[in-house]
């Protein structure tokens, strides 16, 4: 994860007080002065975004994420601010620097509001501030608190949650019992992977990373997300082609009557990522179908006019085509699941020598087959759906937090790259590294996007000579075009807009 900038990475809660006890114990700064920082940072973000005068009511737990909300209204009220502060815990059993910072806010402005959920009376505010859990939640969220955050929820003012919107589980973005619904996530010393899984999109709102002193050392990352600057900054220029084999060939093993679709969009959104030479190969009788569709593309037929499938009579042909020039291999989409395909993709897997992207129904067959061992120097990058994950490596994935753990892991063990797609879509590398879409992906979730993802990559894969960039570039393609269609149009999206 060495190219990725710390501020794109995604962190446990685990992760965040490891963090957070090594900068105080070993480093010499200590919890106090980190709240101040985490506050202060906070609390200029609250004031851009709203005008001072601006009364917010502060809900308060017992723990330090109720100090980070003592610090903010201390220097809002500095400001200008009108604040009333609401403890849910009462005060008599505050951690020790959220005391203190309670006796800073009333030595400065001793008219402050301070009231006990109790006696809170629900009046017109301009803003609230959740600090009422922060990653020390650690089972359902109880009362009084479920109660303030279902009054929280029914207010139409910003909402501004310090850390994670209480009740969401800053690991796996499941929701214990109720959450906050934020509107702005202020999050402290890194981004937390539980805003990006499970309901975490939904909950968090807009994320804010508000840096703390940290040092890079005790920076231990669960994942990263993808984003084009970074990925942009960790690319070596791609190599100018003079001659349009010169980057490799991109070999498709597509198709089968009645999916045809499958393996035109795969072959287009191939061409249009800029590769140089495509090669679709088809058994012989959908050549005509192909000719129609593609004319850029060439296509190679195997067996005969009345072959619409692939047969494992067809093997040895591919295998020949594939070792003309030097390039990859993409197989699976539209393949079906004959019997007879089954056992030419399998014959394929076992005996090409080379890079191969594996999708679709090709997953399909490699699940099925009995030894999964690569032959020698051979990359595989995979891109399975949620169920095709689960067929894959027979286990159960009940969210994405078992999605996340799952691709991790099986990557690192059977060293391949593994494009786990969803919302979010996760790459796993071989490294045992991970990294997340923090975008929206749901928009993808129609037939035909998985074929032009896999396309992509395919096509970056071969641009790029790394498995990892592939995977990013190929997901940044699609959201980067799907952004651009929302803007010039209206309406749902398909698979062809993206192309
Ligand atoms: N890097 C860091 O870790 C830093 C952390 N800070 C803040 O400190 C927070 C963590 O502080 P704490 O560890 O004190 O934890 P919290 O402030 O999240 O609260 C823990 C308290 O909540 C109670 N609690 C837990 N689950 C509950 C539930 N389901 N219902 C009701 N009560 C529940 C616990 O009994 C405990 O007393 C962070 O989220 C952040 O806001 C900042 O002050 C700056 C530095
Ligand atoms: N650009 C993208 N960024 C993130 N995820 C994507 C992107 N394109 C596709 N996906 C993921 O791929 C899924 C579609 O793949 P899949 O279910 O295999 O579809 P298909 O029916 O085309 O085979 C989407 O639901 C989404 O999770
Ligand atoms: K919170």
């Amino acid at each position: 994860m060495d190219l990725v900038p710390h501020s794109y990475y995604l962190c446990s809660a685990e992760q965040s007080r490891f963090m957070d006890e090594k900068t105080i114990s070993e480093f010499g700064i200590d919890g106090f002065t980190l709240m101040e920082i985490a506050g202060t940072r906070a609390a200029d973000f609250i004031q851009s975004q709203l005008p001072s005068g601006s009364h917010g009511v502060f809900f308060c737990g017992k723990g330090n994420n109720a100090g980070d909300a003592l610090v903010i209204a201390r220097l809002l009220s500095q400001q200008g601010f009108k604040i009333t502060i609401c403890f849910l815990s009462g005060t008599g059993d505050l951690s020790p620097d959220t005391l203190e910072n309670l006796g800073l806010l009333q030595k400065l402005d001793e008219d402050i509001e301070l009231l006990d959920w109790e006696d809170f009376n629900p009046s017109a505010f301009d803003f609230i501030v959740d600090g009422m859990l922060g990653t020390g939640l650690n089972s359902d969220v109880r009362a009084p608190y479920s109660d303030a955050i279902s009054w929280i929820n029914t207010q139409e003012v910003p909402v501004f949650a310090l850390d994670v919107p209480t009740g969401l589980h800053a690991d796996s973005g499941l929701i214990l019992g109720t959450a906050v619904q934020a509107d702005f996530t202020l999050s402290f010393g890194a981004l937390k992977t539980g805003f990006y899984l499970n309901q975490g999109f939904d909950t968090s709102g807009e994320v804010i990373l508000c840096e703390l002193s940290f040092p890079n050392k005790f920076k231990k990352p669960t994942a990263a997300l993808i984003d084009r600057s970074w990925v942009e900054a960790a690319s070596p220029s791609p190599k100018r082609q003079k001659h349009k084999y010169d980057g490799g060939v991109l070999y498709i093993i597509a198709g089968s009557e009645g999916l045809t679709g499958a393996g035109i969009l795969a072959a287009k959104s191939v061409w249009s990522a800029g590769l140089g030479a495509v090669v679709l190969i088809t058994p012989k009788g959908l050549l005509e179908i192909y000719e129609k569709q593609l004319v850029q593309i060439i296509k190679k037929p195997v067996g005969d006019r009345d072959d619409v499938y692939f047969k494992e009579e067809h093997v040895e042909q591919v295998l020949d085509i594939i070792a003309e020039k030097p390039g990859k291999v993409l197989i699976g989409p539209g393949l079906g699941r004959q019997q007879e395909t089954i056992r030419f993709t399998q014959s394929i897997l076992r005996n090409f020598e080379g890079d191969v992207l594996i999708d679709a129904d090709a997953l399909f067959a490699l699940s099925k087959m009995e030894n999964r061992k690569r032959p020698e120097g051979s990359n595989w990058i995979l891109t399975p759906h949620p169920g095709e994950l689960k067929t894959l490596f027979n286990q159960e994935v009940n969210d994405d937090f078992d999605q996340l753990n799952l691709t991790k892991e099986k990557a690192r063990e059977e060293k391949i790259t593994l494009l786990s797609k969803g919302m979010p879509s996760i790459v796993g590398t071989e490294t045992g590294d991970a990294y997340l879409t923090g975008y929206e992906t749901r928009i993808f979730s129609r037939a035909g996007f998985g074929d032009v993802l896999a396309g992509k990559v395919g096509a970056y894969w071969l641009k790029y000579s790394s498995s990892e960039l592939a995977c990013f570039y190929g997901l940044l393609d699609g959201f980067q075009k799907a952004q651009q269609y929302f803007v010039e149009n209206s309406g749902s999206l398909a698979p062809i807009d993206i192309i």
